[in-house]
């Protein structure tokens, strides 16, 4: 190397963010059939054929009251089931025609969600270094991150990575591995893209299958992207949140309790009851070891603002009330399960886009200071905990 001007650990530093990775911009985006939670248990068995089966539509009409939810945006609309009538019958091997619809529509909506994210953060697609896509909607290769690369016009030197099946934590998992590039790469802009539409796991109703029933009452489409990057760029780049700690955590001896298989008639899953009381017992211990790792004991979690992954309205019950949450502390996460259903390992990038809403608001109003230190968690099969601690930099005030 004849005069190499520093040893390979200088070099590493050098290579190394100086700053925490934030995020500097956010984008969601849905398709645009909307279905009113009240009106869907009637909707599903008309067209799925149904009708007969009135145990199973009380039932799902039982779960829609208590979902928490107003409406969801999907994908599969009723001309497109027509064309496709093998859907609603998961014993039929539809698998081919799913996985074709999804190849094409869940790079594109990732593509609408990733446009808003960039406008935002206000500088050139082709800045872009590293793109980490999740999705469960479809498996193909070329896959659905090189698809939005090309979408989006990406540089061709863009180092991309595929998350596939990670569920309800795809996008926790994403931002986990965006803040990892970021911090250890000097100037990477890292696109985190989740896109997740239902057609892939949509079949009509079956005795002796309550996990069906409740997917299809509980889950909608949707897409969210964020930027990702340390050390921003004044006056261009503004972080939204910093990235403080990030933390996944594995429930022992859960393995069974939520599991996604794809299958020839489109994608299984089965999602215990006890999840919500699971994620209840495990969710502080995470806390505990995040805010620890920062050398921060004892926080009030009344403090903190909250991000937490809408899975299900009884698991923020469980979580509001096994931490002592005050009502409102949970109001962004129950206002996006609300108005989109979950979206999966979208939703929780939805849920910090209306965080950060909130506190513009907030600030705006001068309703006094909103907390500086805040949690992220999203969780799925494993049963896996995605924990981030964040922190909000004043700027955030007045967006
Ligand atoms: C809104 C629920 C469903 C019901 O509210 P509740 O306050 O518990 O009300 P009830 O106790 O009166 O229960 C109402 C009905 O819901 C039924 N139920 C209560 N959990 C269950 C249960 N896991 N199974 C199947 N019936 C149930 C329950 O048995 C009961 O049926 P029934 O007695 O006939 O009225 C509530 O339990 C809830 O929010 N549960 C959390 C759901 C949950 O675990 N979500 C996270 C999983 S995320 C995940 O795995 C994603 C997979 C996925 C898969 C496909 C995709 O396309 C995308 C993603």
């Amino acid at each position: 190397m004849g005069s190499a001007p520093a040893t390979v650990r200088e070099m590493r530093r050098a290579q190394r963010a100086d700053g925490p990775a934030a995020v500097l911009g956010i984008g969601t985006a849905n398709p645009p059939t909307c279905l009113a939670q009240d009106e869907y248990p009637d909707y599903y068995f008309r067209v799925t054929n149904s009708e007969h089966l009135t145990d199973l539509k009380g039932k799902l009409t039982r779960i829609c009251n208590k979902s928490g939810i107003k409406q969801r945006f999907v994908h599969l609309d009723e001309q497109l089931l027509a064309a496709n009538p093998d859907f609603t019958d998961r014993t039929l091997p539809s698998l081919d025609a799913r996985v074709e619809i999804a190849s094409a529509a869940v790079p594109k909506l990732a593509a609408s969600a990733a446009a808003k994210a960039i406008a935002e953060w206000g500088r050139p697609a082709t800045h872009i270094t590293h793109l980490i896509f999740s999705t469960y909607s479809g498996a193909r290769a070329p896959s659905a991150d090189r698809r939005l690369a090309s979408l989006l016009g990406l540089s061709p030197t863009v180092s991309r990575t595929i998350l596939n099946l990670h569920g309800c934590y795809g996008g926790g998992r994403s931002l986990q591995l965006a803040k990892e590039l970021a911090e250890n790469n000097r100037g990477a802009r890292v696109l985190v893209a989740c896109s997740e539409i239902t057609l892939i796991a949509f079949y009509g109703p079956e005795g002796g299958c309550p996990d069906n029933i409740l997917g299809q009452a509980l889950f909608g489409d949707g897409a969210g992207a964020v930027i990702v990057g340390a050390d921003p760029v004044s006056p261009v780049e503004r972080p939204l949140f910093e990235m403080a700690f990030a933390l996944q955590t594995t429930i022992p001896e859960t393995e069974d309790a939520i599991s996604m298989q794809i299958n020839k008639g489109g994608m299984e899953y089965h999602i215990s009851n006890l999840v919500p009381r699971l994620l209840g017992c495990n969710v502080e211990r995470c806390l505990v070891d995040a805010f620890g790792a920062l050398g921060i004991h004892n926080a009030d979690w009344n403090d903190l603002f909250w991000a937490i992954h809408p899975g299900g309205r009884a698991i923020l019950d469980h979580i509001e009330g096994v931490l002592g949450l005050d009502d409102a502390k949970l109001a962004a996460s129950r206002h996006v399960l609300s108005e989109f259903g979950n979206m999966s390992g979208t939703t929780v990038i939805f849920v910090l886009d209306e965080l950060r809403r909130r506190r513009g608001r907030a600030a705006n109003l001068e309703e006094g200071q909103a907390p500086e230190w805040g949690v992220m968690m999203a969780f799925g099969p494993g049963i896996t905990i995605e924990t981030m601690v964040l922190h909000a930099p004043a700027t955030l005030e007045g967006i």
